[in-house]
């Protein structure tokens, strides 16, 4: 019998900081246990035909969309697929490869909840949503120093884009069950990037851990490094949890315990259990960062990853 396979998507904009937050769950639930797809195969043109057309590979003519929900659905119900691959070193195409799905499967990319088809594949949906200045900052240096680009072209690259980015990638926002946004202390533009907090966005359209005893009862948390507010996103009610870039880690530890009393299989990956590469990240110079914020959300991602298992894989999950 094929078993079939949990799929978590994580979609944004370019350098949102989804090939980061896939290696960092991924690690946590066991790179042997996990797939993962960039949807970037999925370009129809290459870096080339692209520049000759003056199409941006943000628009979704750009993109071969059928394949990837045609592919989506297979994953889903455990099937192989052949895969393109998109090779960022060249800016052209590698012989596509053939992939089995593992017990898990992250699709990361930029249009995976574009069409209704793809966004019904997935059982985890997370949407990163930088400020505008910090993607511009982690592009500029991410595509300087890893995809041959000068700092002029990336920047006239983002110009170009903004158009697309606004019809067609951010109102993917919408599809999200959780919008991750890292962002700098207010206090301090320049802090580094370890020491980033988080605010993550939990829509009602999955069950997100009871987090409320995380709250001193009748205590005001507004100064607290870790709180859970209810607030609004696109006008629609959700809670949202703050992580500060300074919070402790006997304060993260106190979150670890409430994911890990509904999933125990969570445990050994939490910082408390000694994890030593939880929340670690190779920042754009290539610097090894850790943040305590990341590592909530890997476990959070993780956490609904593990439920979903528990719930369409009963007697697989170790
Ligand atoms: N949470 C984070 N904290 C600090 N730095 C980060 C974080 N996420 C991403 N970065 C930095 O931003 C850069 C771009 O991130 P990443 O490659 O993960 O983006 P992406 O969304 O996968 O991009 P693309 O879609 O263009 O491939 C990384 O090189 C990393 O240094
Ligand atoms: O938006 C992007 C996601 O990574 C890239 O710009 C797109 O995939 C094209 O890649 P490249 O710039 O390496 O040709």
């Amino acid at each position: 019998m094929t078993h079939r396979p949990i799929i978590l998507g994580i979609v944004g904009d370019s350098a949102a900081g989804k090939t980061t937050l896939t290696k960092g769950i991924a690690q946590v639930l066991g790179e042997e246990d996990v797939t993962v797809i960039c949807t970037d195969d999925y370009h129809r043109y290459d870096r080339k035909q692209r520049a000759e057309l003056g199409i941006s590979a943000l628009h979704p003519d750009c993109n071969y969309v059928d394949i990837m929900e045609q592919h989506l659905s297979l994953l889903q119900n455990g099937q192989p697929i052949l895969k393109p691959i998109y090779n960022h070193h060249t800016g052209a195409f590698d012989p596509p490869e053939y992939i089995k799905p593992s017990k898990y499967v992250i699709v990361e990319g930029l249009l995976g909840y574009s069409t209704r088809v793809a966004r019904d594949c997935y059982d985890v949906k997370v949407y990163l949503a930088p400020p505008e200045e910090l993607r511009y900052e982690w592009k500029i240096k991410r595509d300087t120093m890893k995809r041959g680009y000068t700092r002029e072209q990336v920047l006239e690259q983002l110009q170009k884009r903004e158009s697309d980015s606004e019809e067609f990638i951010r109102p993917q926002r919408q599809w999200a069950d959780m919008i991750v946004t890292f962002y700098p202390p207010q206090d301090d533009t320049q802090e580094v990037n370890s020491h980033l907090n988080v605010r993550l966005v939990l829509r009602p359209t999955i069950p997100h851990p009871d987090m409320t005893n995380i709250l001193s009862p009748g205590s005001d948390n507004s100064q607290s490094p870790i709180r859970l507010e209810l607030d609004r996103d696109m006008s629609k009610p959700v809670d949202v949890l703050e992580v500060d870039g300074h919070a402790t880690s006997e304060q993260v530890v106190q979150v670890e315990r409430v994911l890990c009393s509904t999933v125990p299989t969570l445990m050994p990956f939490c910082s408390r259990e000694g994890n030593p590469d939880i929340g670690k990240l190779i920042g754009t110079t290539g610097e090894t960062l850790q943040s305590y914020p990341l590592a909530l959300t890997q476990l959070l991602v993780a956490y609904h990853m593990l439920k979903a298992a528990d719930i369409h894989q009963p007697g697989i999950q170790s």
